[in-house]
């Protein structure tokens, strides 16, 4: 395998007597597309500024496609960022925060930049100042987007979006994997995560808990079984892997699977299935499973 576009060695960061970072030691892939989740407070901008080199850890290493993070001018020349809350130069017009943005970066495609600024319905004309803060996160995001940069890194990209916003960032998300780049992004919207990412990392009180690609994720976890029958229903009581099994009434039964199905289909098989429904649990209903109600 080449070299990673993001890699950390038990990295940690202490503010005081808080491990904000526990010993992270994570490889994301080049091209690919990491979502990472946590509850507020689990650590993730922390995660983010150190990647960025905003923060010094307190101990571990993290690199940018091979160079030292905390080799600033190097490593911004290869990545794009647009924080949670974005500030824009109030005075300054959308186009002119556009054209500033593309200068810092490491190139425009600017063909590409014009596309965006359509599609995200973007008023660059007027100034930023008078931005609501969705529009700021668009202009953060299109800028980036625009760059084309070997790696994308979006601290919750779209907590400002509406829904059709949210689809124009699933697109362009997307456009930048066809791409080749690599997306790292922080957030707390599991639809988009479960939609966009390859993979995920989820992050508890500063560990990582979690990575796996989301069908892995979801295969972990339990797949609900609901099942009605011609005649009466099977006893799958003992079946391997059957759980939490609830009769509805005479001819139907409710349960969760664990593991390889094939013991529960075959005593299902046996008895006179009439109908079968097989869910699995979202990427929200694992996540709360992690964090209890509390999670957000
Ligand atoms: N500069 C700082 N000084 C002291 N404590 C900090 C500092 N920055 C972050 N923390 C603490 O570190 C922990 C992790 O914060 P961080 O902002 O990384 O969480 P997060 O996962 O990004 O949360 P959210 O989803 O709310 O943005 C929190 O307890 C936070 O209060």
């Amino acid at each position: 395998m080449g070299v990673a576009a993001l890699c950390t060695e038990n990295l940690s960061k202490r503010y005081g007597r808080l491990l904000a970072l526990d010993d992270l030691t994570l490889d994301v892939a080049p091209g690919e597309v990491f979502g990472f989740l946590g509850p507020n407070g689990a650590g993730k901008s922390t995660t983010i500024r150190l990647l960025l080199g905003l923060a010094r850890p307190t101990s571990g290493r993290a690199w940018v496609f091979g160079g030292d993070a905390a080799d600033v001018a190097a490593a911004h020349r290869r990545l794009a960022y647009v924080p949670a809350d974005v500030a824009l130069w109030p005075r300054m017009t959308g186009a002119e925060v556009l054209d500033l943005l593309g200068r810092i970066g490491p190139g425009v495609d600017t063909v590409y930049r014009d596309e965006l600024v359509e599609r995200f319905a973007l008023d660059l004309a007027k100034p930023a100042g008078t931005y609501s803060t969705g529009n700021r996160q668009k202009v953060a995001l299109v800028a980036a987007f625009a760059t084309r940069a070997p790696l994308l890194v979006l601290d919750e990209p779209t907590s400002g979006l509406d829904p059709l916003m949210e689809l124009e960032f699933r697109r362009a998300v997307a456009a930048a994997r066809d791409n080749g780049q690599t997306v790292f992004l922080s957030s707390h919207q599991l639809a988009e995560v479960e939609a966009v990412c390859d993979r995920v990392g989820i992050l508890s009180a500063g560990r990582l808990v979690e990575v796996a690609s989301v069908a892995q994720l979801r295969r972990l976890h339990r797949t609900e079984v609901a099942a009605t029958f011609t005649g009466a229903p099977p006893d799958l009581t003992g079946v391997p892997g059957v759980d939490g099994l609830h009769s509805n009434g005479a001819a139907a039964v409710r349960f969760t699977l664990n593991g390889p199905p094939a013991a529960a289909l075959r005593a299902l098989a046996d008895a006179g299935v009439a109908t079968i429904a097989v869910r699995e649990p979202s990427l929200e209903e694992i996540f709360l499973a992690y964090y209890g109600q509390d999670a957000r």
